[in-house]
């Protein structure tokens, strides 16, 4: 049986996620790990398996932003150390004990009530990594004093363990590096406050993909690496400056649906906002925005057919679009690509998210529980997965 009935689909090379693992392998420190962060159900490509993929290309833990994103990994059978990024409330912390997930503070009144209702339960001990704020303006404590608080608190409550400190920058991605290099100063002055204080310290940890790209010394334990994971660059500066081989790992693909060719002028779409000329040939398309591909397309965006890019004409609708086809060979079943590559033609990830008006980060996370996802490894389809009929 088809593993899904409506020919639109992602496609996630895990091939592409392994070579994007072993260029970050290359250029950090050989003491620094690296923590594959695959919240958002991997950027949209798929949390278990790109986890599993970078665990076995030379990954050393994942990185989730809140601890339900951790309960899938865990319950996908998934071992290795997972560690929640986000706030995560008090009143959660026994299933991130049941299931030995590493949880981020920065409460000392947080740590102090997570340690009594973990003692309450009867749990066994959980991981704790101190978020800092240097300037991202988010989470995390801000001074030295802030942070000894929080610490003598973890060493009060036998059933936390301080396995981490962290902090997360704001600007990495650009090319001026008078905000980044502050907050690192800022971060290196938290740590020797800490060496000032007798204290030993855990897992040590700042770099993003950003961060990891232009400053692999400051590795520290571990990089955590979200974006450059998926193969892509965190901003059009890192792509120019390309010091790290990054290979795309998604497409998104379909297949036409209808072909009809204008024997007059015709238009397209809700609020009939493109008129084909006669002869054009408009072919519809089984995608809209329901499945997250965004409305903003509408009569800006394009797809390949045939290794030739075709624009989208008329409003993207809720399961469907139109697009004016350059090749009169076009044909019901013909497969279509909205992202990603087709020859020498290529739809980025970079090239929508500026038609959209975002960062490239958006685009896959966009992407929904009605497109199912194959996975491709070693040039082979390895396994479909669809959230829609699956769970
Ligand atoms: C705390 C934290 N840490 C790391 C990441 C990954 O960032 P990139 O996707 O830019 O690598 C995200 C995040 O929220």
């Amino acid at each position: 049986m088809k593993p899904f009935c409506r020919d639109t689909w992602v496609e996630v090379d895990l091939d592409a996620i392994s070579a994007n693992v072993a260029s970050f392998r290359r250029h950090i420190p050989e003491t620094t790990g690296i923590m594959a962060v695959v919240k958002a159900d991997g950027y949209g490509h798929g949390a278990v398996h790109v986890g599993q993929e970078a665990l076995r290309s030379g990954a050393d833990s994942l990185a989730v932003a809140m601890l339900d994103e951790a309960v899938v990994l865990r319950e996908a059978g998934i071992t290795a150390p997972v560690l929640v990024l986000g706030y995560t409330p008090v009143d959660s912390v026994e299933t991130a004990s049941r299931l030995g997930i590493e949880l981020t503070a920065y409460h000392a009144d947080w740590i102090i009530q997570a340690n009594e209702r973990i003692e309450q339960a009867g749990a066994k001990p959980i991981g704790i990594h101190i978020k800092t704020d240097t300037g991202m303006g988010r989470l995390g404590v801000r001074t030295a004093e802030e942070l000894l608080h929080v610490v003598r608190a973890l060493e009060q409550s036998p059933f936390l363990d301080w396995t981490g400190i962290f902090t997360h920058f704001a600007c990495a991605d650009e090319e001026d590096t008078t905000h980044v290099r502050r907050q690192h100063q800022q971060f290196q002055e938290l740590l020797a406050a800490l060496r000032e204080a007798g204290k030993t310290l855990p897992r040590v940890h700042c770099c993003n993909t950003a961060a990891a790209i232009v400053f692999p010394e400051w590795g520290y334990d571990t990089i955590r690496l979200g974006i450059g994971l998926y193969g892509l660059y965190p901003s059009p500066f890192l792509k120019q400056r390309a010091q790290v081989k990054l290979v795309p790992a998604l497409s998104l693909k379909t297949r036409i649906s209808h072909v009809k060719t204008a024997a007059e002028a015709m238009t397209v779409s809700y609020g009939a906002t493109y008129t084909a000329k006669p002869g054009e040939t408009i072919a519809t398309l089984p995608i809209g925005y329901a499945d997250g591909f965004s409305r903003s397309l509408s009569n800006r965006g394009f797809v390949l057919h045939e290794g030739r890019r075709s624009p989208i004409v008329g409003r993207v609708c809720m399961d469907q679009i139109m697009v004016r086809l350059n090749g009169a060979s076009a044909k019901v079943g013909d497969e279509v690509v909205l992202y990603g590559r087709l020859g020498t033609e290529e739809i980025s990830l970079d090239e929508v998210a500026e038609l959209v008006g975002t960062i490239n980060y958006e685009i896959p996370c966009m992407l929904n529980y009605r497109l199912p996802r194959v996975y491709r490894k070693d040039g082979k389809v390895s396994e479909v997965f669809h959230p829609l009929t699956m769970t």
